[in-house]
């Protein structure tokens, strides 16, 4: 947004002056999205109802208007004290670039609603830009930080901030904001503040004519702010729930739930795009006599080296996961069955020749591959994998099997 970082800015012109857009419909929506997934983000609905309600129809507040504050002009408003951990805090979120969301966009539709703007925006203050989770009424992504009216907003992160007509405003009466498109005469902007005080973005709204927030409007865009941050916490909780569920504890590589989602995803690749596919079964040799001889506790230590070994030797090429106790799974999206073989034989090679606590480590490798022209399925895969695997012991261990036949 155009004003200050961490604001969301809701600028809008009015939906029609004198119309009275369905709020309460708008508001029992956002608190029935967010309640849903366990954590109310409006309390006390009611009452914040009746006061968005009022506030649909605004009397300007002369009196409770905050005072814009004193920023610099010319490259844009300064820099909070905190940017370092300001945006640290925004890019924990990994929220910027993502596509639009209902829960964001019911905020804007409100904040326009409510403040009858024919604008609204949630802005998050990036390093050099502002960029809009949720826009109402405008058709950029993002502009550059330096003409973000949000800039300023968030430098005062517990007050609205307000410009009552840019026009008369010499910090913001040559912006081309202002002179041009979108002819931005007025600006309010509630800072995003997250739990630790740092202001990541604005709730804000905009209008093309001067006026004022009337005190009840400029408590339900905080209100709406504070929503906008609720959101933003619920879903980085359940995106660390999400990572949690997906990862082996011990090892940190994927787990067997995950390692079936992925395998599926690129049997489908290989389905899609007629490519290769390859899977690698790795099974430590004899690790109950590591377990038996040196105590449970080092048997974990070499299942941790072993599952950073794999990583390592695979790299981007391909998802490891953990298949259970001290077997390894290795996906291998594109890969023919020469190569597949020769990375297998290189990540065995890695693991007898690593440096190990006290023991002796070998594992025996089942690879199988399906050619670019192959029927089958993801577990016609997992099953040709382990025969191959169930060969490679036979053979003595310590070696690498490609899936052959089931004789
Ligand atoms: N330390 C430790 N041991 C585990 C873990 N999960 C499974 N194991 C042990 O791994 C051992 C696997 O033993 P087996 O299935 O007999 O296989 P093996 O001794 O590796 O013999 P081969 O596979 O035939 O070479 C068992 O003793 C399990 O208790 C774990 O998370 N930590």
């Amino acid at each position: 947004m155009l004003y200050s970082e961490g604001h969301l800015l809701l600028l809008a012109a009015p939906p029609g002056r004198g119309e009275c857009p369905d709020v309460g419909r708008l508001l029992s929506k956002l608190v029935r999205c967010t309640s849903t997934q366990g954590r109310t983000l409006l309390r006390g609905t009611s009452k914040k109802e009746s006061t968005l309600n009022q506030s649909a129809n605004p009397v300007p507040d002369e009196d409770t208007a905050p005072d814009a504050p004193t920023v610099s002009v010319g490259a844009g408003a300064a820099k909070p004290f905190n940017e370092e951990q300001r945006l640290a805090a925004l890019h924990r979120y990994q929220v910027l670039d993502t596509t639009a969301e209902q829960a964001y966009d019911d905020v804007t539709t409100l904040a326009s609603a409510v403040c009858k703007t024919p604008i609204a925006l949630i802005s998050l203050i990036d390093q050099d830009r502002q960029w809009f989770k949720s826009r109402v009424g405008l058709g950029v992504s993002e502009t550059p930080r330096e003409l973000a009216f949000c800039a300023h907003a968030i430098l005062q992160p517990d007050e609205v901030f307000e410009v009552r007509d840019a026009q008369l405003d010499p910090r913001f009466a040559g912006s081309p904001l202002v002179t041009g498109e979108p002819g931005i005469r007025f600006y309010a902007g509630a800072p995003l503040v997250t739990a630790d005080g740092l202001p990541i973005g604005t709730v804000c709204v905009i209008d093309r004519e001067p006026r004022a927030l009337a005190a009840s409007e400029r408590k339900a865009l905080q209100s709406l702010a504070r929503q906008v941050v609720a959101q933003l916490e619920l879903r980085h909780a359940m995106a660390g729930l999400e990572l949690e569920s997906m990862t082996d504890p011990l090892t940190s590589l994927w787990n067997r739930r995950s390692l079936d989602r992925r395998l599926h995803a690129a049997w489908n690749l290989h389905v899609r795009e007629a490519a290769p596919l390859s899977l690698l079964m790795i099974d430590l040799d004899h690790f109950k006599r590591i377990n038996d001889a040196h105590g449970h506790p080092t048997g974990d230590r070499v299942l941790v080296q072993a599952a950073a070994i794999i990583r390592d030797q695979i790299g981007h090429d391909g998802l490891a996961a953990r298949f259970g106790g001290e077997e390894f799974c290795v996906v291998l999206p594109g890969m023919d069955a020469g190569t597949a073989q020769q990375r297998a034989e290189q990540l065995r090679r890695a693991l007898e020749d690593a440096s190990w606590p006290d023991v002796k480590v070998t594992a025996s490798v089942g690879v199988a591959t399906a050619a670019a022209d192959e029927d089958g399925s993801p577990n016609v895969m997992l099953t040709r994998a382990d025969r191959a695997l169930y060969v490679a012991k036979r053979d003595g261990r310590n070696r690498v099997r490609h899936f052959e036949g089931w004789s």
